[in-house]
């Protein structure tokens, strides 16, 4: 089975037995960081996961697109081999309806892969995978979802507090709204003057 949507080459690793370690991992360890770093998504909530591997190099997957992933938090650990390429690119985080905006410059970045290292996320924070050019490129990723921060965004009033365009639309409300009182002030004042 496909571990996913978009990678064609790996393993669902809930459906050969690792299940309950998975799932261990993401209650004592996930769920501590991300009640510190990632309280806007869900925090120490997470209740299910999705966890499997991916296989880049010759014969297998070379690259992977731009997406988001179907979780929360997404802990991806590189398990080697020897591999050149295989960068993630990251391009800011954003709700559905913001999700094909253009990124702000402070918002592009690029990680590179080191074997035995790992790196956790946002799954709404926007990211692809360059292509990994010689050698071969194994990783575990560890999808950490909680109903009931899905629950909660169904009733949310229209901005996500995690979304980078909805909290500059927010602002420019605001100062909008701000900008038009002091206007109204300003003219009420000029009258009272004279
Ligand atoms: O290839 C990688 O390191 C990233 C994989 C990824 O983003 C995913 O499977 O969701
Ligand atoms: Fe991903």
């Amino acid at each position: 089975m496909r571990p996913n949507t978009m990678n064609k080459y790996g393993a669902v690793l809930d459906d050969i037995g690792m299940e309950s370690m998975l799932h261990k991992l993401m209650e004592d360890f996930i769920r501590h960081i991300s009640r510190v770093f990632f309280a806007d998504v869900g925090g120490y909530s997470h209740d299910s996961h999705h966890g499997f591997v991916v296989q880049y190099g010759l014969n297998r997957d070379v690259e992977l697109g731009f997406h988001v992933d179907d979780s929360e938090v997404t802990l991806n650990v590189c398990l080697g081999k020897q591999f050149s390429g295989g960068e993630l690119f990251f391009r800011g985080v954003r709700c559905d309806k913001h999700v094909h905006n253009e990124a702000l410059p402070e918002e592009i970045f690029e990680y590179s892969h080191v074997p035995g290292h790992a790196i956790i996320h946002r799954g709404r924070h926007r990211h692809g995978a360059r292509p990994t050019t010689a050698g071969s490129r194994v990783n575990l990723l560890l999808w950490c979802r909680s109903a009931v921060f899905r629950e909660l965004k169904k009733h949310n009033n229209g901005y996500a507090s995690w979304c980078g365009d909805c909290q500059r639309e927010k602002r420019e409300r605001l100062i909008q709204a701000v900008s038009e009182k002091r206007r109204r002030c300003l003219g009420r004042g000029w009258f009272m003057i004279r």
